[in-house]
């Protein structure tokens, strides 16, 4: 059983995965922390990220490992935990300009078509463009939107200072969500699209435990489906 499951930044697209995950038995796996990985590995290796000749130079470069326990996700970059540093301001205002360069794309894809075959319970992929480029033949593709007010306020609601106090700076976290839609939606390679074929979820006004159950019914529905078809497919 393959899942995938994309939309822009803030509509539950982890939340969601890695509990839809959790109460299946799947593995799990997020693309976007592994292109985080890749952004924070050039940050901190002297890799000049406005330049995308540089960017494609170094892409062949960093070990990028990523967990797939939905219960305990993990990622490394040549061997260092990753999981806390790719969530920097700095490494989310630069990963946009990283995952547009193609060679990027293609390196990391692969990994992520290379992860999902080796899943053998099924997985959940959660990501930009895993419907429409990495998964096509996902036997379930989510879509998920949410309204851009929506979004801003829960991921504003993440933002905590030093002592852990909540910082909700909603105007500049909405501003930073529409510039870093536009980028992932407007680049050439693999841009952030709905597939045709996948069902789209608006989460605005559903809570975080009704859009698990909704995708936990899809994700029934689309393995008795195929299970109809394998049935089929013997019959013959
Ligand atoms: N349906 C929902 N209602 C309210 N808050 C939600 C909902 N889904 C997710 N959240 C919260 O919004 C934030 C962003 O969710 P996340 O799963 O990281 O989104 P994405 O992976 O799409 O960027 C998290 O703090 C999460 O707990
Ligand atoms: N399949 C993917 C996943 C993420 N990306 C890029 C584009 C996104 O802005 C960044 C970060 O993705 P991530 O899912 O971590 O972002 P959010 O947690 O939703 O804010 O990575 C991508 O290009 N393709």
């Amino acid at each position: 059983m393959i899942v995938a499951i994309d939309g822009p930044s803030g509509t539950g697209k982890s939340s969601t995965s890695k509990a839809v995950a959790a109460q299946l038995g799947l593995s799990y796996l997020d693309t976007g922390a592994q292109y985080r990985a890749m952004t924070w590995w050039m940050l901190t290796n002297g890799i000049d990220v406005s330049d995308a000749s540089e960017i494609a130079a170094a892409s062949g470069k960093p070990a990028i490992v990523s967990g797939t326990d939905p219960e305990a996700p993990a990622i490394s970059a040549d061997g260092a935990d990753a999981s806390g540093p790719i969530r920097t301001q700095e490494v989310t205002s630069a990963v946009s300009a990283v995952s547009a360069v193609p060679e990027v794309r293609s390196r990391i894809t692969e990994l992520q078509r290379t992860i999902a075959a080796g899943a053998e319970g099924g997985i959940v992929v959660e990501g930009r463009d895993i419907g429409t480029t990495v998964l096509p033949d996902a036997d379930l593709k989510v879509f998920l939107t949410a309204s851009a007010e929506a979004r801003a306020a829960r991921r504003s609601g993440e933002l905590k200072d030093k002592d852990g106090k909540a910082v909700a700076d909603l105007a500049a976290t909405q501003q930073a969500l529409a510039q870093r839609d536009k980028a992932d939606s407007s680049r050439k390679a693999s841009p952030l699209k709905k597939a045709d074929d996948a069902v789209e979820v608006d989460t605005t006004e559903l809570t975080l435990e009704q859009v698990v159950e909704c995708v936990v019914t899809l994700v029934e529905q689309a393995a008795a489906r195929k299970a109809e078809r394998l049935e089929k497919a013997g019959q013959v």
